[in-house]
């Protein structure tokens, strides 16, 4: 297994290019099914979660290749069934969205349970009260999701729960039920709205997606075309926060500022210089930071996702601040390696409180999960001295190029296999 050997104490200078983003481009390819056609996908990050969904499409029946500039060419058309129950799908989360576009067009799914980070229990209820509500029925059985319908038909459905994963299945199962489908308190995270857009490139009739109520009205069949999965914001955010951790000075290029604004108020209240160009952001260190609260939130309100490297950069602020994770109950099993290095963090359920220390020490390390993984990386990039990452497959399922994005902008890392 792959491993990060970081020589820390280098100031990050330079451009970086933000790839597309890994939990938008999860939702798109899963939704090339509905389709049933020939789709190209542009801009998608070459990660393992990528290149995960392409086998599962193969597996499917689907014609499927992925350049190595990040161009998926799919067509759908000879897939007959959505049965998968070899374990691929237990590989990454989001092949709980073959449920929805599975249901769309087949009518019938068989999956393994879904894998993806560890940060909680990750429950599927609301997925299957808005799927039970557009008439499916839903079963378990020897670690199998079941889900079947005579026929889809839309209905009003309120989640009791912002989330993401249900929105997006939802949305997809609807594509083709009879009538209108009207989800109410939906996630607006960019990845809905990017998901929607899709769908409605292809045929679809999605509206108010970005909103907390989307209307459906099914359609009779989509069609085929080409689309461009937007920037990753959680990448955008983690090299911000690179840049403030080693008081650096970065020009971050292709974002969307506005997915960008709950990390950029953080920042700036911190202290940090902020200027934006249109599609690209300079990030550079002035003065010493402060400390800030933070409380992750459901979009528009700060990421869960970018938590972790939040962490790491309030960790050598002067003084108190405190994180608290409303959104996965168990996204803080990083702060143990990161108070292997030094830090000074409390954890007491869904609060850390963090109180700011001069400086980092290298350490062994290992990555929980993805973003932890970041985190730690971004952290060994501050500390004194050389610091090794290990178990970086986490990484590598969502970050693309990360060694090399940071090597060019002055960072010190190499690549090792364990076995060398
Ligand atoms: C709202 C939110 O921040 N969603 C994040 C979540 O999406 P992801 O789709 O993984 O998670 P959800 O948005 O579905 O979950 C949000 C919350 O709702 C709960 N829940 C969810 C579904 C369900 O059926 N029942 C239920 O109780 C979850 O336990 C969680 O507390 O993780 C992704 C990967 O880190 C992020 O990109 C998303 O931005
Ligand atoms: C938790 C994440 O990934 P996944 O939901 O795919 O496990 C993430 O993207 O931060």
């Amino acid at each position: 297994m792959a491993k990060l050997i970081i020589e820390g104490g280098n100031r990050l200078q330079g451009k970086v290019n933000i790839s597309g983003f890994k939990n938008a481009a999860l939702a798109i390819i899963p939704a090339a099914i509905l389709t049933g056609s020939s789709c190209t996908i542009e801009n998608l990050p070459v990660i393992q979660d990528v290149l995960v969904y392409r086998d599962i499409l193969k597996k499917l029946g689907a014609d499927v290749e992925v350049t190595d500039d990040g161009i998926m060419n799919v067509d759908t058309s000879k897939i007959t069934e959505c049965n998968l129950p070899n374990g691929l799908t237990k590989k990454l989360r989001a092949s709980y969205y073959l449920l929805g576009a599975g249901l769309g067009r087949f009518k019938e799914v068989v999956i393994s349970y879904p894998g993806g980070c560890d940060i909680g229990v990750r429950p599927i209820d609301q997925h299957i009260k808005g799927l039970e509500a557009l008439g499916a029925k839903f079963s378990i059985e020897d670690n199998l999701l079941k889900v079947k319908a005579e026929k889809l038909v839309g209905n009003k459905i309120y989640l009791d729960v912002v989330s993401v994963g249900a929105t997006i299945n939802i949305m997809m199962a609807a594509i083709f039920a009879e009538g209108k489908t009207v989800i109410e308190n939906a996630a607006k995270e960019p990845h809905v709205v990017d998901t929607a857009n899709f769908l409605n490139a292809m045929g679809a009739h999605i509206r108010g997606a970005g909103t907390d109520v989307i209307r459906i009205t099914g359609v009779e069949e989509l069609h085929g075309g080409t689309y461009s999965v937007i920037p990753d914001q959680v990448e955008a955010g983690t090299y911000m926060i690179a840049a403030a951790v080693t008081k650096g000075d970065l020009i971050i290029n292709n974002i969307i500022p506005k997915h960008l604004e709950p990390i950029t108020a953080k920042l700036k209240e911190m202290g940090m210089g902020i200027e934006e160009y249109g599609d690209s952001f300079r990030v550079h260190y002035e003065n010493e930071l402060v400390p800030v609260n933070i409380k992750t939130l459901p979009y528009p309100g700060f990421p869960t996702d970018l938590q972790q490297p939040m962490t790491v950069l309030l960790s050598l602020v002067d003084g108190d601040s405190i994180v608290i994770e409303s959104i996965f109950e168990n996204r803080f099993k990083y702060i143990d390696e990161l108070v292997k290095m030094g830090a000074n963090i409390k954890v007491d359920g869904r609060k850390a409180v963090i109180k700011g220390v001069e400086s980092l020490n290298s350490a062994d390390v290992w990555a929980t999960d993805l973003r932890a993984g970041a985190a730690l990386i971004v952290a060994c990039l501050a500390a004194d001295g050389v610091s090794t990452v290990h178990d970086i497959y986490h990484v590598d399922r969502g970050y693309e190029f990360i060694e090399n994005k940071f090597m060019n902008l002055g960072a010190k890392i190499r690549r090792v296999e364990d076995e060398e």
